[in-house]
Order: structure tokens, then sequence, then C-alpha cells
């Protein structure tokens, strides 16, 4: 069976369009006079990335939510959105329309139309988002290929809640039934990306992405695409207080925090002498905004606790 790299890289042939970004961004970029139209699509497909019993409102909030993600990673301001429809249950279908409409208008994404299509009976629900957004113009649009040996490494937020949420409501983990564990499986299903936090970034980052695949995964492909390295400090990892009183904090938990996935907060990379206007940024906007390692001139991720030197683990996030 194809892996979703393998596949990417075939499809590089026939992507040429330097609005493709040569298929290693998170969104595509068209020139149009001088405006720049930041373009994105994500699928969500139930059992892969939501659960079956998943409330309808929630699927489609994590439907938007994880376009609006990429917009922001792009520094790119909401347009509109089309979105692709399987129709399923009267009922659960409009329940996830009501949820459609809510994230819309959270988002600044209004519908400008779409698909609905019958899939046959007994096939998973799918469904598909294509985002439009006006990237900056004063300043590049940022990519995930300029990061520079030196830089420092930031994300956005706190990881690994949403996929301890996940493991919390598969049963993996065990916790006591409280405000931490429900706020867990909020974060899995209702990714909150800071969207106006993208755009007020872009003029100081070098490199910028979301992070979907898992913070080490996604870092890795970052650093990759900007023919560098990265060196990243695992207790400055950023973990929420629900994720610690579930989970810990120790290297286990960070680890575990770093390979999760589904966080849709900001990895971006920008010069040491910008952290003071970075920080700034960061209380502006009430987010957190952590340093949590260095691009380094030597290919490949590499792994500290707290100074030592630590191997990398076997898997470094979600790949198809
Ligand atoms: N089927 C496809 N056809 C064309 N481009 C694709 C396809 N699947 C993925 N890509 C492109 O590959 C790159 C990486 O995709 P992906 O990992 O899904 O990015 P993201 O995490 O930002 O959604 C993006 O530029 C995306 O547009
Ligand atoms: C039921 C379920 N199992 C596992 C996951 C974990 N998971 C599935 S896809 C994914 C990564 C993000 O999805 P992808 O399609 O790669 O999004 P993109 O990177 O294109 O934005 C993660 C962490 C999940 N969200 N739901
Ligand atoms: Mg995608």
């Amino acid at each position: 069976m194809s892996t979703e790299r393998a596949l990417i890289d075939a499809l590089r042939a026939l992507a040429t369009s330097p609005a493709a970004r040569g298929l290693a961004d998170d969104a595509a970029v068209l020139e149009l006079g001088g405006e720049r139209l930041v373009l994105t699509l994500d699928t969500l497909l139930e059992a892969v990335h939501f659960l079956p019993d998943d409330p309808p409102q929630d699927v489609a909030w994590k439907l938007v939510a994880v376009n609006a993600s990429d917009l922001a990673a792009k520094g790119a301001q909401p347009l509109g959105c089309l979105y692709s429809h399987a129709l399923g249950e009267t009922r659960w279908d409009h329940a996830f329309l009501e949820g459609l409409g809510e994230a819309c208008r959270h988002f600044a994404l209004p519908l400008l139309g779409g698909d609905t299509v019958r899939m046959p009976e007994g096939a998973p629900r799918s469904f598909s988002l294509t985002a439009l957004g006006r990237g900056p113009t004063a300043t590049s649009v940022p990519s995930r290929t300029m990061a520079r040996p030196g830089d420092a490494i930031w994300v956005s937020g706190t990881i690994g809640d949403s996929g301890l949420g996940l493991d919390l409501l598969l049963g993996k983990t065990q916790a006591p039934c409280g405000p931490e564990a429900d706020w867990l499986k909020t974060r899995y299903r209702r990714p909150m990306p800071d969207t106006r936090l993208g755009p007020a970034l872009a003029p100081l980052v070098h490199a910028m992405m979301d992070v979907s695949d898992g913070l080490m995964v996604d870092l890795s492909r970052l650093a990759e695409a900007s023919g560098a390295g990265a060196q990243l400090a695992l207790e400055r990892v950023p973990l929420s207080n629900a994720y610690r009183a579930v989970a810990g904090h120790d290297l286990a938990a960070r680890l575990k925090a770093a390979t999760a996935g589904d966080d849709y907060t900001l990895l971006f990379t920008a010069p040491p002498t910008h952290s003071a206007r970075i920080r700034t940024i960061a209380n502006e906007h009430d987010t957190p905004l952590a340093k949590i390692g260095t691009i380094t001139p030597t290919t490949g991720l590499t792994l500290h606790f707290e100074g030592a030197p630590m191997p990398l683990p076997e898997r470094l996030g979600y790949e198809h």
C-alpha cells in the first residue's frame, strides 16, 4: 500500500507551479497581481481523524479548525471556504451543519460553496474543506523551508493535550472524571488554533507551520525542508496543567506529548534577536509562546532532556 510520503513525493512531478511550493508547505500561495491567495485543503475521516460517536457539531468544528490552522501558519487572513459533505442520517447531518455554522463564524471563514455526495452503505463518514485566505504582502508568506542555522525554535500554546484527550476517550489512559479530563477531551474534539497569532508573527519568522502530526515529526519536516537540522529541548515542551495532572511531566510524559499530534498550534523559527518582540506578541495575544530549541547546520533531529542527549523514539508522530 502507498504511504502518504511516497505519494506526495510522486505528486511533486505534477505540481510544478511555483504556487504549489513544491508540495513542501501547509498551503499553496497564488500570486494575483499585488495580492496573495493562500489555499489549503484537509479531510476528516471517521475513525482516522474523529471517533464515530463524537458529537457531529464537534466534527464540523474540527474540520474548519484544522484548515484555519494551516491558514494561520501562513500568516493569512481568512477569506472563506468550500466544503464537501458525505450524506448520512438527517439528524446527524443537521447537527453537523449547526457546528459548521458556529465554526465558520468563529474562524471568519464564510461558506462559499462545496459539493455533496452519497457514499455507499456502511462507508465511514468523510468531509473535506478548502479554506482560502489572504496572505501577507508587505513580507513573504512564511514557508516550512526558510529556517536557518542559529534560529530559535518556538511553539505556541501547549502540546499533547488533544492526544491525551483521545487516549482518555479510548480508555487507553485512566483518569478520575473531573475538569482536567473533560478539558483534555474537548481539546481533542474542538481544537482551538489561535488564528490571529499567525498573521502577527509572520513578519518576524523565518519558517512557520502548524503542528498536526506531532511536534517531533513536524519539526523534523520543517528542518528537512529547510536543508537544516533541529535540536529540541524536551524539558521546554510546554505542557498544560491538565496534561500534567493526568500524565505528569517527566521524560516519558514529554515524549508522549511531543509525538501525539492533533495539536494545531504554531511551530516557527526566528533569529534570536527577535525574541523580545515575539514575547511581546505572546503577551498581546495572551497565548504562551515557548522557545524549545535551535536550528542546527547538521541535518536531522536531536533531542536533549535537561542538558543530556536522548535517543530519538521509534515513532516521531502520526503518519498515514
Ligand atoms: N493528494 C494530494 N494532491 C496534491 N497535493 C497534496 C496531496 N496530498 C498532500 N498534498 C500536499 O502535500 C503537502 C503536505 O501535505 P500535508 O502533510 O497534508 O500538509 P498539512 O499538514 O499542512 O495539511 C501539502 O503541500 C499538500 O498540499
Ligand atoms: C480516531 C482517531 N485516531 C487517531 C487520531 C490521531 N490522528 C489522526 S490523523 C492525525 C494527524 C493529522 O491528520 P492529517 O490528515 O495528517 O492532517 P494534516 O497533517 O494534513 O493537517 C492524528 C494525530 C485521531 N485524531 N482520531
Ligand atoms: Mg493535509
